[in-house]
């Protein structure tokens, strides 16, 4: 029996979560119906969980976001205004998963708040998650714009197209508890990521596209990186890479334990990876090292108050 001290689990129940590492290309009907495609597969291998990665519908780049963007809001959106929306809910209703919808490029159009003024027009890097009745859960906005300028590797302005989120994206999925959502650049700042493992997430997910440059030295490491800092299960899901394209993704989607174990890890083709996820080793990773006891939020208080917005969707 179990008694008052016996901690909740996490994790409610053994989960098997997918990473779809996903080769799109420029034509977004068919990046659809592949990912539609995968999906079924990975529901098929056992996934009750599937990711897919960031910007699977169009090829990644500053160029193809107001392109590719989709109007999402009010929500649910139409058909017209975001096919994508659509064909996400109908992949996780078909297949009766949990769908973390990677990213899309998302376009709102606000009014201005100066009167006589035109339209205001921003894109986002966004995040769809469906549950498995093909219902909207929660939608994340990269928070972290990716920015960067590696003298001969990479410069990259996301900024110069998009706008950032400002929440932090925390999802219950009912059977199996609280996964916490962001999207590739995100995964550098750990303040994200912890303040959403202490709200009781058992799995941080990120799609994501790293690059040939920083792929190597740190996309593994960073899912490790948080996956240790948390004692959570970390997702990591990439696009597959495509040389004939813009943009060259690293690949390796992997999933990550709870004692920063890699458990399964994508090459750079087009792949599914699996991994089966329970509360035991969350459990067993916090008893043998119990930072949870141990944090010192009376010294650095800015993390332990979350100082961010937690919204719903
Ligand atoms: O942080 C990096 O090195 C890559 C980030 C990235 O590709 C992105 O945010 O899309």
């Amino acid at each position: 029996m179990a008694s008052s001290t016996t901690p909740s689990p996490v994790l409610k129940q053994p989960v098997r979560i997918a990473c779809v590492q996903l080769a799109s290309g420029s034509d977004k009907a068919a990046n659809l119906a592949r990912a539609a495609e995968k999906v079924r597969e990975a529901a098929a291998g056992g996934a009750k969980i599937v990711v897919l990665p960031e910007c699977f519908n169009s090829p990644y780049g500053c160029d193809y976001f107001p392109r590719y963007a989709e109007t999402l809001l009010p929500s649910p959106p139409s058909e017209e205004d975001s096919p994508s929306f659509h064909a996400l809910a109908a992949m996780a209703r078909d297949n009766g998963v949990y769908l973390i919808g990677g990213s899309i490029p998302e376009r709102e159009t606000t009014p201005s708040s100066q009167e006589g003024e035109e339209l205001q027009t921003r894109y986002y890097n966004t995040s769809l998650t469906f549950s498995p009745s093909g219902t909207l859960l929660a939608t994340h906005r990269k928070v972290h714009l990716f920015d960067i300028d590696i003298p001969g590797g990479i410069t990259f302005r996301e900024s110069d197209v998009l706008s950032p989120g400002n929440k932090l994206t925390v999802v219950d999925l009912p059977e199996y508890g609280l996964v916490g959502i962001a999207i590739c650049y995100d995964v550098r700042f750990p303040e994200l990521a912890t303040i959403a493992a202490r709200k009781g997430c058992f799995a941080l997910v990120y799609p994501g596209a790293f690059n040939l440059t920083t792929g190597p030295l740190h996309w593994e490491l960073l899912g490790r990186a948080r996956a240790l800092d948390n004692q959570c299960y970390v997702a990591l899901c990439s696009p597959a890479r495509d040389m004939r394209g813009v943009y060259h993704a690293w690949g390796h989607s992997l999933v990550v334990d709870p004692m920063a174990k890699v458990m399964v890890q994508a090459g750079e083709k087009e792949e599914i990876v699996f991994a089966d996820l329970d509360d035991q080793r969350i459990e067993s990773a916090r008893t043998g090292i119990p930072l949870r006891h141990q944090w010192r939020f009376d010294v650095y208080p800015d993390v332990s108050q979350g100082k961010v917005n937690i919204g719903e969707t």
